[in-house]
């Protein structure tokens, strides 16, 4: 049998549809009730062999103000995500990763959760490590508390800092348009914002209308129950985005909302029809960098075919 050479993974985005965030804990992060939703904008990347040292990165696609933020050395998440395995698995760390990016960087989509998150596919497949779908979720973990959810893909309710994951089942395809901004949100700031901003936050608690409206298929009723406890902290470090938000309103979405950290801002549509119209209003008020349609939910990390890699 010959050694693979290469393998590439496809990742999805995640949009947060409850984001239920408690006080700050002693380790400094916060409890979560966090309803993922993986949608069809998706990263590539490829783990190719290389000569042994630290893996070298190359990124290409997306909005290029985004993707020349992406770190190209061992801080990058795909790195890391390399790195653990290896000696997880105890093999030589000896790739390049390439990441073909269509998720916006720093945007509260997870796209470094998510290209971690295919990373520890590829090499597990590329070396034949043979790890189980719980080795690989406890590695994910490890690196982030949102690197778990892209491996699994679909809707999950996590809970913890996000990272114990309960599937949800979603009785329909769900029609979205994100807005995408030209800068940035470190998600640390985000929860930081959210501290100050609600220093007696209550605990998480699910909510029942959104579970049922997911598994209904009834966009209605899920575009009146998406929440975000963050959004609060997002407008405050980014004013501008309530305009985004109004405007995607205006134009007919069923529900809008900041994704995660933002400030990536989404949007659900009743049909593509109406997703085209709030894509095109929201281009013309000129308060977003790029608008994106998409479907939801999809499913998690998966291998390329050789030919499609
Ligand atoms: C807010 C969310 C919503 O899904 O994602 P984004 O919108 O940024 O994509 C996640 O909770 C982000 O997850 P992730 O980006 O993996 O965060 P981590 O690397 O684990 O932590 C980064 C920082 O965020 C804060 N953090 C994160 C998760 C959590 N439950 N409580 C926190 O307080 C901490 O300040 C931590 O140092
Ligand atoms: N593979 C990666 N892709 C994008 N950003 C990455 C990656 N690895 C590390 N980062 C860093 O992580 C930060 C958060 O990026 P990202 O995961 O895209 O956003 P978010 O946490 O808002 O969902 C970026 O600002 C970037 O510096």
């Amino acid at each position: 049998m010959t050694a693979m050479t290469a393998v590439t993974v496809r990742v999805p985005a995640k949009v947060n549809l409850q984001l239920a965030v408690g006080p700050a804990r002693e380790d400094g992060y916060h409890d979560l009730v966090n309803v993922f939703h993986a949608v069809s904008l998706f990263d590539e990347v490829t783990v190719t062999r290389a000569e042994p040292g630290p893996s070298r990165l190359s990124v290409a696609g997306g909005l290029d103000s985004h993707t020349a933020r992406v770190p190209l050395d061992g801080t990058n998440l795909a790195a890391r995500a390399a790195e653990l395995l290896a000696r997880e698995a105890g093999v030589e760390a000896a790739v390049s990763i390439h990441l073909a990016k269509a998720i916006p960087v720093a945007g509260g989509m997870a796209g470094g959760s998510a290209d971690a998150a295919a990373t520890l596919v590829a090499c597990n497949t590329l070396w034949r490590a043979g790890l189980s779908d719980a080795d690989l979720h406890a590695l994910a973990a490890r690196l982030g508390s949102d690197v778990p959810f892209p491996l699994l893909g679909g809707s999950a309710v996590g809970t913890g800092r996000g990272e114990h994951l309960t599937p949800m089942p979603c009785g329909g395809r769900f029609t979205w348009v994100f807005a995408l901004a030209e800068g940035g949100l470190s998600t640390a700031a985000v929860f930081g914002e959210y501290d100050r901003l609600r220093p007696d936050a209550p605990r998480p608690e699910p909510d029942p209308s959104l579970a049922a409206a997911l598994a209904a298929g009834d966009a209605p009723a899920l575009g009146a129950a998406l929440s975000n406890d963050l959004q609060r902290a997002a407008l405050s470090l980014r004013p501008e985005l309530r305009r985004t938000l109004d405007a995607g309103r205006a134009a007919g979405a069923l529900g809008a909302i900041v994704s995660g950290s933002g400030p990536t801002c989404a949007f659900l549509a009743a049909d593509g029809a109406a997703a085209g119209e709030i894509a095109a209003a929201l281009a013309e008020s000129g308060h977003c960098a790029r608008t994106v349609q998409a479907y939801g939910d999809v499913p998690g990390a998966t291998v390329l075919p050789p030919s499609a890699g």
